[in-house]
């Protein structure tokens, strides 16, 4: 689904990715972990080329990104959605509007829009949210309709760049049992960055380690799965007691 070879990137004198090469398979929910500063990062925004690399090529089904005209570019780049930490939901547009911006972006039809968005949002469980601004959703919400955004335009890869790094352990869970069901029901290839190794262990099918702008290894991986913290101020308590000596 998509194919790396020998990417190098620099910032100044900086190589913030130096000849990185992987492969990627359809369908697989692909980890890349590392240290802050590894290129983590970098290396997702170079899967879309929101990055371009110095050298190296980007295939992603079969086209080599860096090869394309702008044009041909913008076209690629509806069948890869994205998700990021802070969710980039547009603030003064209401849950629906803001899903409803990628098919206006995509030349989606009209007559059809609001019925897809309905369709999104139902998908990731928000649709009684479609009138709510991003403002008044938890940020589990906020990253939904983000993934519903990213989902409208049917993409075959969704990069996912941190994306339950600003949320709590419940709603981190949530975020993930979305993300794995749009793998296993549309076949949508994902590729998730994240230094949270709890997230990686428990949907990763493949996973990239990268130090200092170098792949450390890269193994295939059984997901763990998606552990439920609980929330319930009893068991917080049970938790801090843990460990803890009598008195
Ligand atoms: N636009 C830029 N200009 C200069 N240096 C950059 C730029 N973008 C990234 N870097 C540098 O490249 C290196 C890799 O950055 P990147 O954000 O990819 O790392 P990361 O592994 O995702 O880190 P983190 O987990 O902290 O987000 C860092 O040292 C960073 O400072």
């Amino acid at each position: 689904m998509i194919a790396i070879h020998q990417l190098h990137k620099r910032y100044g004198e900086f190589s913030a990715i130096q000849d990185v090469s992987l492969s990627i398979p359809s369908g697989a929910i692909y980890g890349i972990i590392g240290a802050s500063g590894a290129g983590k990062s970098t290396l997702l925004r170079m899967m879309n080329l929101l990055e371009r690399p110095d050298s190296g090529t980007v295939y992603v089904a079969d086209q080599d990104l860096t090869q394309l005209s702008s044009r041909d570019l913008r076209k690629a780049r509806k069948s890869i959605g994205m998700i990021f930490q802070h969710f980039h939901l547009v603030a003064n547009k209401t849950v629906r509007d803001n899903v409803r911006v990628a098919l206006e972006l995509a030349s989606y039809p009209k007559a059809q829009q609001l019925s897809r968005v309905e369709e999104c949002l139902r998908f990731v469980g928000l649709e009684d949210m479609a009138l709510k601004y991003p403002a008044e959703l938890s940020g589990g919400q906020k990253q939904r309709v983000a993934i519903a955004r990213a989902l409208a335009t049917n993409p075959s890869v969704l990069l996912c760049d941190e994306p339950t790094s600003s949320l709590d352990p419940q709603t981190t869970s949530e975020v993930l049992r979305v993300l794995q069901d749009i793998n296993e029901r549309f076949g949508i290839t994902i590729v998730i960055v994240s230094h949270e190794m709890a997230v990686i262990k428990s949907i990763c099918t493949h996973v990239t380690v990268l130090e200092q702008g170098r792949i450390y290894e890269t193994l295939t991986h059984t997901p763990q799965g998606i552990q439920s913290p609980g929330t319930s101020s009893a068991y917080f308590v049970e938790q801090l007691k843990e460990g803890t000596a009598d008195a």
